[in-house]
């Protein structure tokens, strides 16, 4: 029987770089995980590829798939839902390969209370002063939108506590190699805990 693989959650406030950190580790890496992409209804930004940075679709499409229970989770993000594709997730489990998903901390919850083998990383920013000029030097939100995401931040950041795992966005490229190196360490774990199982098991024989 294939050992099903890792699901590694990466979460955060909105504009903290979890984008950017993901793209790091997979550009950076060879890695041996598949980023599931999210589906959301919101606008495509210019130079974002539908079913690569997202599956975009309309409201009504989105709603269907909630009620056919296609989504592991789906959250309201400043107007617009953003959700996971469950089938690929649990195919490519399945099929022993780890799966990354890059998602915002209700979803994340959520994925906590359904799947809580997985591994939470929370990312954060250095402090929030540091986050408010991410946000504002990305230039994709008006100044409204800006509140928004900055007060909704504040929220998110008490959820810290509910992760295994919490890394300092300082530098992306040191973020990324620490989330890495979770990933490894807790690979490291599962084989240690497989072979402890395996001497059990001939001890008794
Ligand atoms: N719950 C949930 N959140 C998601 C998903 N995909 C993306 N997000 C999050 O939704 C938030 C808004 O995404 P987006 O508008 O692309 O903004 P950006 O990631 O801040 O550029 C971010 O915090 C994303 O991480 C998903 O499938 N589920
Ligand atoms: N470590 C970092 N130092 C400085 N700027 C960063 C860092 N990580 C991300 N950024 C910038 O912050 C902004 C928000 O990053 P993004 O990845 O879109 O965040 P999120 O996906 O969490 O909403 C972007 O303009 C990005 O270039």
């Amino acid at each position: 029987m294939t050992e099903r693989g890792l699901l590694i959650v990466l979460s955060g406030p909105s504009g903290v770089g979890k984008g950017t950190v993901r793209k790091a580790i997979f550009d950076n890496y060879n890695n041996d995980f598949d980023y599931s992409v999210s589906m959301t209804t919101r606008k495509q930004r210019e130079g974002e590829v539908d079913g690569v940075d997202y599956y975009f679709r309309t409201k009504e499409q989105f709603e269907h798939l909630i009620r056919e229970d296609g989504l592991l989770e789906y959250a309201e993000y400043v107007g617009n839902y953003y959700g996971t594709p469950l089938e690929y997730v649990n195919k490519t489990l399945d099929e022993g390969r780890d799966v990354f998903l890059e998602i915002e901390v209700q979803g994340a919850l959520k994925v906590r209370e359904k799947m809580p083998e997985g591994i939470f990383v929370f990312l954060s920013p250095p402090d929030l002063e540091e986050l408010n000029s991410r946000i504002v030097n990305r230039g994709t939100d008006t100044h409204e939108m800006i509140e928004k995401r900055m007060t909704k931040a504040v929220e998110e950041l008490k959820l810290i506590q509910y992760y295994d795992y919490v890394v300092e966005n300082d530098t992306v490229n040191n973020a990324a190699r620490k989330i890495r190196n979770i990933i490894e360490s807790e690979h490291l774990k599962v084989t240690r805990n497989l072979k402890e199982f395996a001497e059990i098991i001939e001890e008794m024989e």
